[in-house]
């Protein structure tokens, strides 16, 4: 292998690494509370016999399963299973669904379908501007459930439908590997703070 190439591949994989680094550090000042009202309200909301229900697109529908999975497995610690579902993974609704309405709606049916009042929904989109799950946000909000909403980019669409009931977790950048990376973080402090505040 050319060594320049390989020298050029260490910068860039380093300056990833820089960049991640700067984006949760920023991220530390300005997310921690929100986060804790995250914590809390998703605990209240499981510990009332509600569900959490988590939707989003490409990386950010990795996310919502990964996060899913580890309410209903577990963590970091042996805990009662948690309601939890992710709504990217039915291919037959998804399919159905994308087909016969349209793509918009692949989320936003199934909060209708499953939804209750005192459920939440936690919605991730790095853009702030999906389209389900813009409509997924506007369908919970109807049913009277909270939404805990993990975006970027300023916040996007997502930004102007949320109000003082719901979470707004904003990763301060536009690029969206940054903001996952971010996301990452924040789901892993959501699950966290549920296992303290059951466990500890
Ligand atoms: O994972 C990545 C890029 O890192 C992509 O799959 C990305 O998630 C997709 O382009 C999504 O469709 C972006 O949607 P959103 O985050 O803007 O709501
Ligand atoms: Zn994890």
């Amino acid at each position: 292998m050319d060594k320049n190439i390989t020298e050029r591949l260490r910068l860039r994989v380093s300056q990833h690494f820089l960049d991640s680094i700067a984006v949760k550090q920023e991220a530390e000042k300005i997310l921690p509370a929100a986060v804790a009202q995250g914590v809390i309200a998703m605990t209240h909301c499981l510990q009332s016999g509600g569900k959490v229900m988590a939707c989003g697109n490409g990386g950010s529908a990795a996310d919502a399963q990964h996060f899913a999975a580890e309410l209903i497995g577990r963590f970091e610690r042996e805990r009662q299973e948690l309601a939890a579902i992710a709504l990217t993974t039915d291919s037959s609704i998804l399919t159905a669904v994308g087909n016969d309405y349209s793509y918009d709606e692949v989320f936003s049916k199934q909060v209708r379908g499953l939804g209750k009042p005192g459920d939440i929904l936690l919605g991730i989109s790095t853009s702030g501007n999906s389209k389900n799950v813009v409509k997924a946000i506007e369908a919970a909000k109807k049913l009277g459930m909270k939404i805990i909403a993990l975006t970027g980019n300023g916040g996007g669409k997502i930004a102007s439908l949320l109000d003082s009931n719901d979470v707004h977790l904003c990763a301060p950048s536009t690029r969206t590997a940054r903001i996952q990376e971010t996301h990452l973080v924040l789901l892993h402090s959501l699950c966290d703070g549920v296992d303290h505040l059951m466990l500890d």
